[in-house]
């Protein structure tokens, strides 16, 4: 058997025996010739999969390491009888996180306090519904706006124009063209407009759900909007200006930690072994990863203790920040994009960040000291996702 592969989809060597010949492929480069004679295509989202790619080919079932699926065409999958598996929730949490990493951006420099908001999220999938969960949790007022499925209990369902009038609006969405609920440019000049200025609008759902030109407007307008998006339109060459503009830019890596990389890689195996009848290896990528009780990164941890002069937020938001930082993470990513796209090689960094970006840990990873932290501290971070240790 032959698999065509992506290389960057995380531990694939070593689970296949003689009989099978990996390809490692840049995931960009995949083409026809690659995969004429594979009988699988494992991909991530920067390949596309359609008749151009496989047309004539002996591919019969095809992986994505991913929750979207706009880089499929589904329809003619399914019509040549290609069997799809797609990692849908794999990268969930780490999604979760970085919506509660750019809230803590804003919280830290004062300018917010999310406990006296209401957030919308805009799509309640896997994503959605595990962040609604996730700030009720944290006693954050939540409202949901899904007009494909009702899932999430104990939340309102409210329509899309009122969701855009909370303070802070989520977009969690999948890319799609048709349909009454196509998501296609959703966030449109009219419905941009209608945000009132102190609402923060977050994008790690598509970047096609937004209108860029529109939302460059709407920046130059309402400088003062905060807006943190981790997907662009026209990847892996985003608008400069927007990047520019926006309170953090990151290179589509919300959903990008060790753990989602794994659960990813996990679901396109399972899906392969499900569709050739092998059986599915009880045990899958690899894993003893290592906690984070000491790592450097969580030497703020004594200090949190020790530093009386910050509010129990600002605190909460050092410990999230000092995990995983889009603020810190879109400094470096403008730096380098402008400089590169002077000499058009803005696509190259865009890629090359997105490798780098790969190794973050998810909050589960660091073990604290509850005794550390006042009660209500602890609870936030318990809520958020730390494992609080006696
Ligand atoms: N930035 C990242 O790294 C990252 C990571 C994961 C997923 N994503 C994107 O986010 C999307 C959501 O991920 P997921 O795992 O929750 O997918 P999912 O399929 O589990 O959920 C998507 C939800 O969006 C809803 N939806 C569809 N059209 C809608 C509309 N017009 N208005 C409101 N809701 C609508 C669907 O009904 C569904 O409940 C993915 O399709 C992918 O494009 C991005
Ligand atoms: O749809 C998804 O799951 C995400 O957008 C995912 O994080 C994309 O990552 P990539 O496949 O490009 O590495």
């Amino acid at each position: 058997m032959k698999i065509v592969a992506d290389e960057n989809i995380l531990a694939l060597d070593g689970w296949f025996g003689k009989k099978v010949t990996l390809q490692l492929v840049p995931g960009r480069e995949i083409n026809a010739d690659h995969v004429k004679d594979a009988d699988a295509l494992l991909v991530r989202s920067i390949t596309r999969v359609n008749a151009a790619l496989l047309e004539g080919s002996a591919v019969q079932f095809v992986g994505t390491a991913t929750s979207g699926t706009d880089h499929l065409d589904l329809d003619w999958l399914a019509q040549q009888g290609i069997s799809v598996a797609d990692a849908a929730g794999a990268n969930a949490n780490a999604v979760v996180e970085y919506v509660l990493a750019s809230l803590a951006t804003l919280i830290r420099d004062d300018a917010f306090d999310p406990w006296q908001c209401r957030v919308a999220v805009i799509g309640v999938g896997h994503v959605g519904g595990a962040l609604i969960r996730r700030l009720q949790g944290l006693g954050i007022d939540c409202v949901a706006c899904d007009p494909l499925q009702q899932i999430v209990v104990n939340v309102d369902y409210v329509p899309l124009d009122e969701a855009l009038q909370a303070d802070v609006v989520c977009l969690h969405t999948p890319l799609t063209h048709d349909g009454k609920h196509a998501t296609w440019h959703m966030l449109d000049r009219e419905r941009l407009s209608a945000l009132r200025p102190e609402t923060v609008l977050i994008n790690a759902g598509r970047g096609e759900v937004i209108a860029t030109d529109a939302l460059l407007e709407l920046l130059q307008r309402v400088p003062e909007q905060n807006v943190f998006l981790d997907v662009w339109e026209n990847e892996p060459s985003p608008s400069l200006a927007l990047l520019r503009q926006v309170t953090a830019g990151t290179p589509h890596i919300a959903g990008y930690s060790v753990e989602a990389k794994l659960a990813a890689s996990r679901c396109v195996l399972t899906g392969l072994c499900r569709h050739f009848n092998k059986k599915i290896p009880a045990v899958m990528p690899p894993v003893n990863l290592p906690l984070i009780v000491h790592d450097e990164r969580f030497s703020i941890e004594p200090r949190v203790a020790g530093d009386a002069g910050r509010t129990d937020q600002q605190l909460f938001a050092d410990m999230v920040l000092a995990s995983f930082s889009p603020a810190r993470v879109s400094q470096r990513f403008t730096g380098l994009y402008q400089r590169a796209a002077a000499d058009n090689n803005g696509a190259q960094v865009f890629d090359s960040l997105r490798r780098e970006l790969a190794e973050r840990r998810e909050f589960s990873a660091c073990h604290l000291h509850a005794a550390a932290y006042s009660p209500q501290l602890a609870g936030w971070l318990h809520a958020a996702g730390f494992v609080l240790q006696a």
